[in-house]
């Protein structure tokens, strides 16, 4: 046997082992699995809290039906946004602008998994909660992605209702109906989708630049951006506590919210003040920013963790 044919059977296993890792894992990209864990987590936080008994089988069935929708959502608007992705430097690697995967595939895989997952819900819960499933996913993949993105400043603001969505559908699949404490926490998903997004699109404002696409920084400036982060900040303190004030639930989460809402708040404050140009633009690197857009990510996070912790308490010491 030759030096060269034994190189090759050693290598060809490993070769087929990395390229079907490498796809698998491209597929499980198209899903913007980082972004869902959170919007998925914040549904469960919904159905967690909804009053009275939860099969556990329907639970597990309706987190996965949130998980595999927004995933599907999110593929459809990388397929959507194959052109703009491919000039961004944050998302030129993804797998369609990465020519790894074919944008015709994604689509069907997208509009396959939005299907199965709103079927699925119907099926296992009810119509209410596979209802709001679907509208979630059409405001996501049509509303936001293929209208407002490229259109208005104001894009995520109202596109972020999409997101929103998960705690009412955990409600609604664990309940059949809604109620208030559901549309405050869809409020809060809502009032913290702008600082989210704009503290981030403060150090990524080039890329949108470069794509075309009117993110408010780019269109009314760094300066504009900051004041509006802290005035979405300023906002959601209020109605996070809108729980406390409605005897919704009890003090471990009022402090919560408390602590979490001074905290964003300040974050927003220190993006403000941060040492910028005339024009707004940080002149050290966007430090505030980044601290602000990561501060959102645990603030969302611990203010549900904060609602089940309080729900437990409840439950536990009646
Ligand atoms: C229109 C609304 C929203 C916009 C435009 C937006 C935009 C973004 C962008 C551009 C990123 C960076 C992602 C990356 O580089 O891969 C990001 C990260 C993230 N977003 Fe949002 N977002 C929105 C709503 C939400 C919602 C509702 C949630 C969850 C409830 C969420 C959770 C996250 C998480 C967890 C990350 C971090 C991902 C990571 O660590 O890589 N976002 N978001
Ligand atoms: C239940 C259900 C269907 C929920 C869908 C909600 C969902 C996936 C929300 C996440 C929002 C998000 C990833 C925005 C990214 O914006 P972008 O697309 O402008 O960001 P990009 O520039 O990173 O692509």
């Amino acid at each position: 046997m030759s030096g060269a044919s034994l190189v090759d059977r050693a290598a060809r296993p490993r070769y087929r082992a990395d390229r079907v890792g490498t796809r698998a894992h491209d597929w499980v990209q198209l899903l913007k699995p980082r972004v869902i864990s959170l919007v998925v987590f914040t549904g469960a936080a919904g159905l967690a809290v909804a009053p009275g008994p939860v099969n556990p089988v329907l639970a597990a069935i309706s987190i996965l039906c949130i998980c595999l929708a927004s995933g599907a959502a999110g593929a459809i608007n990388m397929w959507y946004d194959r052109d703009i992705d491919a000039v961004m430097q944050r998302t030129a690697t993804r797998p369609i602008p990465g020519g790894r995967i074919p944008a015709d595939e994604t689509l069907v895989y997208g509009v396959g998994l939005s299907v199965l997952s709103v079927a699925l819900m119907w099926l296992a819960t009810n119509a209410l909660a596979a209802g709001i499933l679907a509208f979630s996913i059409f405001f996501y993949a049509v509303i936001y992605t293929m209208w407002l993105k490229r259109s208005t400043p104001q894009n995520i603001v109202i596109g972020g209702a999409a997101g929103a969505f998960p705690p009412m559908i955990g409600w609604a699949a664990a309940t059949g109906s809604l109620s208030v404490l559901p549309v405050v926490m869809f409020l809060i998903v809502f009032l913290w989708t702008p600082p989210h997004f704009w503290s981030l699109s403060l150090y990524a404002c080039k890329d949108y630049g470069r794509a075309g696409i009117p993110m408010l920084p780019v269109v009314r400036g760094a300066r504009h951006t900051r004041w509006q982060i802290l005035l979405y900040t300023l906002i959601l303190l209020p109605v996070s506590l809108t729980p406390s004030f409605m005897g919704l639930c009890g003090p471990l989460y009022t402090v919560t919210a408390t602590l979490l809402g001074l905290g964003f708040v300040a974050c927003a404050v220190r993006v403000l003040l941060e040492k910028q140009d005339d024009a707004g633009v940080s002149l050290v690197g966007d430090r505030a920013a980044r601290v602000s857009f990561r501060f959102s990510l645990a603030y969302l996070f611990l203010l549900f963790c904060g609602l089940l912790g309080d729900h437990a308490l409840t439950w536990w010491l009646s």
